[in-house]
């Protein structure tokens, strides 16, 4: 059997070998199921080395199960290692994972098995696994191309990474590079909050292009409508559909509805799944659509802050964010008339332009790695199809 059992002795609270060893391996054991290696991850980026070793030693299956004990960020070492492989080495394969929550934030597995008071989720997916009746999922990937601003080739100038979770610019991107530096200084999440504090009343200078899905089943620009409840097709939506800046928050997922077990910003990925999974959603809030707002200055900036994470905590309340809209003066409101706070689309993929006074509006976060545009470039991101990406992945859900 080709069964590889994977864990991250470091991620979240350092307890993935613990979970591996006294949670995942009696269970199997009791299935009479040994995996064919089971394997703790040395050192950063050794995730993907250690699956892409035992595809290579386990050819020529092409069927394999990873269970992977581990937080977001060692499953998108994983895949873009798989996505980085020469094929002449590892042929196309498929991958079947068991995602067991080891990490901090845990996005991907909170989304698939959301928590429920009460409810032990730990080891839900390798339940799944065991089941006859669990489900796979296939995963969307994202690929975000970095282009430098004289990248006329096809090869020129480039680098890329995929996301199987988060891909974003603006405010999330800053928070997890800044917090990223206070890794040192300040402990556990808090280093979080202290980044995102610092960067609270920025706003970022960027065009933002909404793309289409032009795959096999392609699909408009999809904008969801708070009144009506639905996705309906943006003006013009089977062209691109451009939004300029400013922004204060640009966000987009693919797979999942939730960053932390109850932090829903994409909330729609899981009210009404995309399908087939070629496009991701988008979440942006542009400070200029609120009509109070007399100008860009400091004091604006501060009563806009407030305003804006006011709504935004509604990510927090089952993501009821999505549903505030600008009332009379510029008062948020729920299910209001007005325009929306918070604009969400489901695209294709999309093009970010940033300013070129602006160098914060050059980060692009994706899955927890910080990648910077070069000045005068831009960021494209778009969801790939199977061929695309060179192999298959689904993941076991309920
Ligand atoms: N043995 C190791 N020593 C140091 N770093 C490691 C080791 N093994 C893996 N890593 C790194 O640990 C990082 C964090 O892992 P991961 O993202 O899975 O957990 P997390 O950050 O706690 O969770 P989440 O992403 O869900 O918030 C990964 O980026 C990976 O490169």
């Amino acid at each position: 059997m080709s069964l590889l059992l994977v864990y991250n002795p470091v991620c979240g609270s350092s307890s993935g070998r613990e979970i591996a060893e006294q949670e995942v391996l009696p269970l199997l054991a009791k299935h009479g199921i040994v995996p064919a290696q089971v394997a703790g991850t040395q050192y950063a980026g050794h995730a993907g080395i250690l699956v892409l070793e035992f595809l290579e030693k386990m050819s020529p299956h092409s069927d394999h199960t990873i269970i992977l004990v581990s937080g977001d960020g060692t499953l998108h070492e994983i895949i873009n290692a798989l996505h980085e492989r020469k094929s002449s080495e590892i042929p196309v394969c498929t991958i079947k994972l068991v995602l067991v929550p080891g990490g901090t934030a845990n996005a991907l597995h909170s989304s698939l098995f959301p928590p429920s008071p009460g409810s032990e989720t730990t080891l839900s997916a390798v339940h799944a696994y065991l089941s006859s009746s669990s489900s796979l999922k296939p995963l969307a990937i994202a690929k975000t191309i970095i282009q430098a601003a004289d990248d006329s080739s096809s090869t020129g100038g480039r680098t890329s990474i995929l996301s199987a979770v988060v891909t974003s610019t603006s405010l999330h991107a800053c928070i997890l590079h800044d917090a990223e530096a206070l890794r040192a200084t300040v402990p556990g999440l808090d280093r979080f909050k202290l980044a995102a504090a610092q960067n609270a009343t920025r706003w970022y200078n960027a065009h933002l292009r909404l793309l289409p899905s032009t795959r096999v089943q392609s699909s408009p620009v999809l904008q969801y409508d708070a009144l009506l409840g639905r996705f309906v097709a943006a003006p013009n939506a089977d062209t691109p559909v451009e939004l300029a800046g400013p922004f204060a928050y640009m966000l987009s997922t693919v797979n999942v509805d939730r960053l932390e077990p109850t932090f829903r910003i994409t909330p729609l990925q899981r009210t009404y799944p995309p399908s087939p999974p070629t496009t991701m959603d988008v979440v942006i809030v542009r400070p200029q659509r609120d009509p109070s707002l007399s100008g860009t200055g400091d004091a604006q900036r501060e009563l806009f802050k407030d305003k804006v994470w006011a709504v935004m905590g509604g990510a927090y309340q089952d993501g009821v964010h999505i549903a505030f809209a600008y009332g009379a003066e510029g008062k948020v409101e729920p299910a209001s008339k007005g325009q929306p706070v918070v604009e969400y689309f489901r695209v294709g993929g999309w093009e970010w332009i940033p300013g070129d006074d602006d160098e914060r509006a050059y980060l692009v976060c994706a899955d927890g790695a910080i990648l910077t545009i070069p000045t005068g470039g831009k960021a494209v991101s778009r969801v790939l199809e199977g061929q695309e990406l060179g192999f298959n992945i689904s993941v076991y859900s309920l």
